[in-house]
């Protein structure tokens, strides 16, 4: 430590195993965001064998994006991840040439116009969940996010993998979908917990290895399937087999597209599920934001006669709700970043009051970065979708709403997720009205790497307006 900075706050570490004790190793970054009422905007704590910085307020955050030594740092739960699908964009090393030639190779089957063109299955996929909701009626209870997650699976299968689970149609889960929730599980597991921890858990790690294979061998299969029978679909598997880069004319290499498949499937389906839970709940809890929606909805679908790709782009105010949603619950719990300089050197921050060592992993937790007074008023906490409409989320302080990460490793599929949300919810509030099953219900999040709604049960009722056999016709038409 220099003269000039101070010690960062933050609980004692023991031998071992670090600050494992200080948080909750299903659900680290709710700890970090407990741990901040503590010990403030910044502190530290020792996780996995190595000490992490994290950072809490907007000026912090705002200072380490901006600053051109720091970039993504793939550690914890992210290596843990690239052990599984490290050749896929998400889990790629800084600097990788791998990553590069992926992202130019895949940008452009993931551009507005080029998710455009997946609208039809992203139809498909909704109504299915629509459909079902309007059979069930009023009375039956409802997991939201269990529904969800089978709708972005379902979605994200069908356009990047051409291949359809039909979660709505089973009760239990498709054997691909059972390996790949299991194996995020054990890396979300392994990601808070010292390696000799993990070795010693030898049964657990045959299972994990066998669920790796079974579902790399799955995606193998679906790309032999599609080069033996092409398609002119313009959907995202078409892109990740057939397009080239553009600077070095090459295709993507076998491996390289099956990790890619894995990492969409496990970046998207839990974040957009996310988001469609936490926004039926703030729904619910805001009568008068659903109200403004439901008239929004209504008017642009009578005008367009329907749902329709070009309908979306009038939702306005349904945009605002679904960015305040993000705002409140990201989905995506924060970034990841360090100084890439040498190990043995050091930056300050924070007007060279903190010191943060070469390649030292600092942690931006996106839900407190989101609710800082200072960007956001002394109501941050409140949900205002006013505040995140077109014209006001472009005039936003820089960096003070990430919720789709920080350029150039931000997502990839961040239209692809807005379009499909924004579809569902246009359909959801158009036929439904919802209410808690318990009244009293307030939000609690389920242990993974995504912020999940744990217990959210709802009921699903037609609006007066809506005829069943009317919307079956509809919808399959
Ligand atoms: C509401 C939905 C979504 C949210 C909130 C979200 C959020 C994010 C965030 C914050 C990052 C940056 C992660 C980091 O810094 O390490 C990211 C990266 C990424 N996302 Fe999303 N995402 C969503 C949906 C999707 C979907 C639907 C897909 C694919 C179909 C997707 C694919 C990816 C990929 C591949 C990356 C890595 C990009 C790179 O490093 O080059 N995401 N996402």
């Amino acid at each position: 430590m220099t003269e000039a900075t101070i010690p960062i706050p933050g609980p004692m570490a023991l031998p071992l195993i670090g600050n494992l004790r200080d948080i909750d190793i299903n659900n680290s970054i709710q700890s970090f965001e407990k741990l901040s009422e503590t010990y403030g905007p910044i502190f530290r704590l020792w996780l996995g064998g190595s000490e992490r910085i994290i950072i809490c307020n907007y000026q912090l955050a705002n200072e380490l994006y901006t600053r051109s030594e720091f970039h993504k740092k793939v550690t914890g739960s992210m290596e843990n991840l690239g052990k599984v699908i490290g050749k896929g964009i998400l889990t790629a090393y800084h600097g990788d040439p791998s990553w590069a030639s992926s992202r130019r190779t895949l940008n452009p089957a993931f551009t507005k116009g080029a998710i455009k063109e997946m609208f039809p299955e992203m139809l498909d996929i909704a109504s299915q969940l629509v459909l079902k909701w309007a059979r069930f009626g009023g009375e039956e209870s409802i997991d939201a996010q269990d529904s969800f997650t089978r709708l972005s699976m379902d979605t994200i299968a069908l356009c990047t993998m051409g291949t359809r689970f039909n979660s709505f149609y089973r009760h239990d889960q498709h054997p691909f979908v059972q390996s790949f929730g299991a194996i995020f599980a054990e890396v979300a597991r392994r990601s808070n917990r010292p390696e000799w921890y993990t070795a010693m858990m030898r049964e657990a790690n045959r299972k994990h290895d066998e669920n790796v294979q079974f579902v790399q061998q799955f995606c193998r299969d679906l790309v032999e399937e599609r080069r033996a029978n092409p398609t002119a679909k313009k959907d995202i598997f078409n892109g990740l087999v057939d397009r080239r880069d553009p600077v070095t004319g090459e295709q993507l290499p076998p491996d390289v597209i099956v990790d890619n498949m894995i990492t969409f499937l496990f970046a998207g389906h839990d974040t957009t599920s996310g988001l469609l839970s936490f926004l039926v709940y703030y729904m619910i809890k805001h009568p008068d934001a659903r109200a403004k929606l439901q008239e929004e909805v209504d008017r642009v679908l009578a005008k367009q006669r329907g749902i329709t790709v070009d309908a979306l782009n009038d939702l306005a105010y349904t945009r605002a709700c679904l960015r305040e949603t993000l705002r409140l619950e990201p989905p995506s719990p924060g970034s990841v970043l360090a100084p890439f300089i040498d190990e043995n050197d050091h930056v300050t921050i924070g007007g060279g009051k903190y010191m943060v060592r070469g390649g030292q992993p600092t942690v931006i937790v996106f839900a407190k970065l989101h609710r800082d007074p200072e960007t956001f008023g002394p109501d941050a906490n409140e949900f205002k979708p006013e505040r995140m409409s077109d014209d006001k989320f472009k005039k936003l302080p820089k960096h003070a709403w990430k919720a789709f990460g920080h350029a150039p490793r931000n997502c990839i599929g961040n239209e692809f997720a807005m379009q499909q949300a924004t579809l569902v919810a246009a359909l959801l509030f158009h036929t439904f009205n919802f209410e808690l099953v318990d009244p009293e219900y307030t939000l609690q999040y389920q242990p993974s790497l995504h912020r999940k709604a744990k217990d959210l049960l709802i009921r699903a009722t037609l609006r007066p307006h809506v005829d069943i056999l009317a919307l079956q016709r509809d919808l399959c038409t």
